[in-house]
């Protein structure tokens, strides 16, 4: 499979950090993932329904970024990326995780993961 929905540069605020100082502010995050699916179906019948809704996954990390909280960022994207699975029926997904902040001698650090779905959709 070629075909991919994507988000880039989605900005969200979460609390995330291992440090005390951490847990008690909002710091910035931005998502980008690269999800796969066969964009011939929802071409030939020009249905939002037959797609992966790039709307509806963003406002879905939006609002686990301010309901959940973590200590890495990696446990964060495992998680998250566990439920967009199931969620929204992803077989594959590869989401490239950034803290701006975190270092400020760097432009961003991060981490980037590939999941596959255990069952094909
Ligand atoms: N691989 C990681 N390294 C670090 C993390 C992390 O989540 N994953 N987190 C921190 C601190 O929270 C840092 O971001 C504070 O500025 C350090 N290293």
């Amino acid at each position: 499979m070629q075909d991919l929905v994507f988000i880039e540069g989605l900005k969200a605020q979460a609390v995330i950090g291992v440090y005390d100082w951490e847990k008690k502010i909002q710091q910035d995050l931005v998502f980008d993932l690269e999800m796969e699916h066969d964009n011939r179906v929802p071409a030939e019948t020009d249905d939002l329904a037959k797609t992966l809704d790039y709307e509806a996954i963003s406002n879905y990390i939006l609002t686990f970024c301010a309901e959940r909280q973590f200590e890495l960022i990696e446990t964060l994207a495992e998680h998250l990326v566990g439920e967009l699975i199931g969620q929204f029926k992803l077989n594959a997904v590869t989401l490239t995780l950034r803290k701006p902040g975190a270092v400020p001698a760097a432009k961003a650090v991060g981490v980037k993961i590939h999941r596959k779905s255990a069952v094909t959709y």
